[in-house]
């Protein structure tokens, strides 16, 4: 079987939203390769903590309650999630599967609360860090992989407009070029992958440092690296200035933003410069930078910033897993 999903974004191309039946309904989750648990608003939680989302019916006849099950999850932006766990049919797509764990919500943070266009989360990273106890379940990707045409799916990020995922076919209507592939260490659950030298602008190759070890996340919006990196960019955006009121590096939202190219697996990605320029800050008609210090994250991640410049598979058809980019 195969699946065929749009994914839609959220303002600022915060989150990439897509529909996703479970039983007899259709919620709109936050598909994230960078966590492993696919949890839902349900009718469990307070009315005070739901603010227009759709619910998981636990009640369906679908629904069947897997007792003794329970799940906490807090993610690296300080929100977080927590409730128990169902077993009930979900289809991304066209690709199903027929007894997937659905973590229902008993309590979200408010972040989650005020991200009114989101049901909930998707994970698609290694389900060795789903935290479903006491036994982790799979991810919905791990569930179905088996009985999908090819074990992978792919990425189609999109700025301002319906990108999509697929799941057991790459689109090759969506990339030009070839596809670049490059080990993936999943040793921490995450897509991790090494990345290369890079080169700020077109010019020549200013880069004097690599980026080295990496996470691909759909479910990050900015793109996070190293010190060094970050900083040789923003010298060539005149009038940025980092700032510790909005916690990251501003500039002026006249400002010409350099491209930046990375380098993957030998081949050079470039990420245009617009895709740097992510919101207003709402302050002094200055905006926030989509590339950011990965300085207290602990990752370099290659987020939605990154991912819109590419078509990205994450595939596990080789045994090992790898991850393949190519050009949009
Ligand atoms: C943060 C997301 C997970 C998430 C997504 C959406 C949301 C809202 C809907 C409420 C907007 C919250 C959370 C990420 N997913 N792999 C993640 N989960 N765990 N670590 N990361 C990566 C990281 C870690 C730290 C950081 C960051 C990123 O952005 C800013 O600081």
């Amino acid at each position: 079987q195969t699946g065929t999903v749009a994914a839609n974004p959220e303002q600022y191309d915060q989150a990439y939203i897509c529909p996703v039946t479970i039983g007899s309904q259709t919620l709109h989750l936050d598909f994230d390769t960078g966590s492993s648990d696919l949890w839902v608003f349900s009718n469990l939680m307070p009315s005070s903590e739901v603010d227009g989302q759709t619910e998981f019916n636990t009640n369906s006849a679908g629904a069947t309650k897997k007792d003794g099950y329970t799940w906490s999850i807090s993610y690296g932006d300080g929100s977080g999630a927590s409730g128990v766990v169902y077993a009930d049919t979900v289809n991304v797509g066209g690709a199903t599967a027929t007894s997937q764990a659905v973590e229902a919500a008993t309590s979200v943070s408010s972040e989650f609360t005020s991200d009114t266009g989101s049901d909930g989360l998707l994970g698609l990273a290694f389900s060795s860090i789903n935290q479903v106890k006491p036994t982790p379940q799979t991810t919905f990707f791990d569930t179905v992989k088996s009985s999908l045409e090819a074990e992978l799916f792919t990425a189609d990020l999109q700025s301002n407009g319906p990108g999509s995922y697929t799941f057991g076919y790459i689109d090759s209507s969506k990339y030009t070029g070839s596809i670049t592939y490059t080990a993936v260490d999943n040793s921490q659950g995450f897509w991790g992958f090494t990345a290369g030298g890079y080169t700020v602008g077109g010019g020549g190759s200013n880069s004097t440092g690599t980026i080295g070890s990496a996470i691909a996340d759909t479910g990050t919006s900015l793109m996070y690296l190293p010190t060094a990196a970050v900083q040789s960019y923003y010298s060539q955006v005149s009038g940025s200035s980092y700032s510790s009121s909005q916690g990251g590096y501003i500039f002026p939202c006249s400002a010409s933003l350099p491209s930046l190219t990375v380098s993957i697996g030998g081949h050079g990605f470039v990420v245009p410069g617009s895709n740097f320029n992510y919101s207003p800050t709402g302050s002094g008609n200055t905006c926030f930078g989509g590339l950011q210090e990965n300085t207290g994250i602990g990752f370099t991640i290659f987020g939605d910033v990154f991912l819109r410049a590419v078509y990205a598979i994450f595939d596990e058809t080789q045994g090992s897993p790898r991850i393949g980019f190519a050009a949009q």
